[in-house]
Order: C-alpha cells, then structure tokens, then sequence
C-alpha cells in the first residue's frame, strides 16, 4: 500500500491554501528546469498536501511560460500520488454560469507552444490520454463540492486553448457548436504529464465568465474574471479543505490504470535509450526504468 499524498495546484486567483498546517517549503531541483515556485508541503486533517502555484508568485509567468514539465516533475519527487489542477475557465453552456464548479472528464488540447512530453528522442513512450480524469479523485471531489454546498456539474470537457489573448467571437461560436463545455488556458499539457508521471490528476474548472459567444454578455476582461474569481478561490478552499478531511489515507489503485500508466507504453528498445533522458526520467519513470 501507497501513503496518499495530494498535490493541489492553484490556479489565477489561488497563490495559498490558507488551512495549511505544519507548512515549510521545499525547492525541489528537477531536471526539466524551473518549477512555478517552491512547493508549499504541509498537512490538512493529517493528510500530506503539497501545493503548488501554477503560475508562480504574484502571477508572474504566462500560461505559455509555464515549467509544466517542471511542476510535474516536483510533484512526483514530492510523492504526490494524486493531483486536483484548480484553474479558472470561461464556460460555453448557460447552465454552466459563473460560479459553477465543472469537474471536466475530457480535454482538447489546441495548445501548440508548450512542451507536452516528457518522453521523445532517445525513449519514445505513448501513453493512453482516452480518460484523462482519475474517477475515483472526481468522486472524491464531487462528494467534497456536495458537502460543501457547492454548485457543480460531473464531467465535461475543458478546450485548452494557447492564449494569452481570449478567443475571438469565431473561435468562441465555434466551440460552442462543437458542444465543449468550458475553456481554459492550462490544463494541458499539464493532464498529459500527470498521466505520463503515473499521477490521477482530476480538474477543478471554476466558472469566471460565458467568454464572448454569449449576447447578454460583453467581451471578457480580466477586470470582470477576477470579480467572479475572488469568491470561487474562497469555494475551492473549503472544497480542498472538505476533500483533505474526508480523503483515504492509503492511495487507492486507479481503476483505469494511471498508476501504471508506462508499463505499456515505452517502445524505444533498451539498448536504443539515450542515457541522458533516462536520467531526467529518473522520478516520472524511474519505476519502469530501474527495472
Ligand atoms: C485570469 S483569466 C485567464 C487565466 O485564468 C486561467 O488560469 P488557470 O487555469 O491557471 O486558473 C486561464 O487558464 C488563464 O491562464
Ligand atoms: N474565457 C476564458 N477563456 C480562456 N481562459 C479563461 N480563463 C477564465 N476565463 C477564460
């Protein structure tokens, strides 16, 4: 059996998780470069939670510039077994309205300037993406978000769009048409390397806005997102804070297999591996590397 360890990265808005107790800080080296920001290791109702601000201190670094490797790499030298991404996100259905908690199962990714992998020349892997979420943590969540009295919807899915800029009214249209539920700048590639680094990562899209597709509704601005922002960060607190108490202690064998997500994905031959990747897989693959 595995300690269960939770990692919880925060999004705009969320750059502390008051409730923290016996916290230090830890700068974790990876060899994927800069991490956000030191990780924030503490405990809540005795569970270990690691926490990381995605976008640093005093939200410094662009979804473009984010470490997403790093921050995955930190995340799994920290032991952080299951991982819940808090991000803010513009929503495409009216019944979706701000302030409404998505727990998405499904991404699209029209990201294009971000490393998403850890694996490439010299160790080639593929790992399965169909179920991005681990169901047991969104069932952990959805329990925590009833407890706690919060409006929220089970599944959807999150369009990851490159940014910074928002979506223009076609681009909007567009993926209202195709039926996606809410959009963000974010979430990948970090799910991708979540599910490469063995870690069940679940999302937390916090409605801020309808982005512009919507006619009772203006251009969004960054103005109007962190008015709606503010009150979402104080939900997700008392959800991370519900979820921490009423969390298994033992981490619990993903039922779609992210534990042991690599055991059929590397295909590079041993003897054709780069010994220098190797090296820096040492966290996310050293379980299937040492062997
Ligand atoms: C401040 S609005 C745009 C910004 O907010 C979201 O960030 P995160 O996912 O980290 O909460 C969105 O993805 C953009 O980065
Ligand atoms: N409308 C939107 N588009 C992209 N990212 C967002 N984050 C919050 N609202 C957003």
């Amino acid at each position: 059996m595995t300690k269960a360890v939770l990692g919880i990265i925060g999004g705009s808005g969320i750059y502390d998780l008051p409730g923290l107790e016996n916290v230090h800080e830890e700068a974790i080296a990876s060899p994927w470069g800069e991490p956000s920001a030191p990780l924030r290791r503490g405990e809540m109702a005795g569970l270990p939670i690691v926490f990381l601000p995605r976008h640093g201190p005093g939200h410094a670094l662009s979804p473009s510039d984010i470490n997403y490797r790093a921050n995955i790499d930190v995340l799994k030298r920290a032991g952080v077994t299951d991982l819940v991404a808090l991000s803010a996100c513009g929503s495409f259905k009216e019944e979706l309205p701000p302030g409404t908690f998505v727990l998405v199962d499904q991404f699209v990714d029209r990201t294009h300037k971000r490393e998403s992998s850890f694996f490439g020349k010299g160790c080639v892997a593929h790992v399965s993406m169909a179920h991005p979420v681990s169901p047991l943590l969104a069932k952990h969540l959805a329990a925590a978000a009833e407890a706690e009295r919060i409006a929220f919807a089970r599944g959807g899915t999150y369009l990851c769009m490159e940014g910074p800029q928002f979506s223009s009214l076609a681009e909007s249209l567009t993926y209202k048409a195709q039926g996606y539920s809410v959009i963000g700048m974010t979430n990948m590639p970090e799910a991708k390397l979540a599910r490469e680094a063995e870690i069940c990562y679940a999302s937390v899209a916090m409605v801020t806005d309808f982005d512009c597709w919507h006619p009772a509704h203006d251009a969004v601005t960054v103005q109007d997102i962190i008015r709606v922002l503010n009150s979402n960060a104080e939900k997700a607190k008392a959800l991370v804070a519900r979820l921490a108490r009423d969390f298994p202690r033992e981490h619990e064998p993903c039922p779609i297999g992210t534990d042991c997500a690599l055991d059929t994905a590397l295909i590079t031959a041993p003897t054709a591996r780069d010994p220098q990747l190797l090296a820096k897989l040492d966290a996310v693959a050293g379980r299937v590397l040492r062997t």
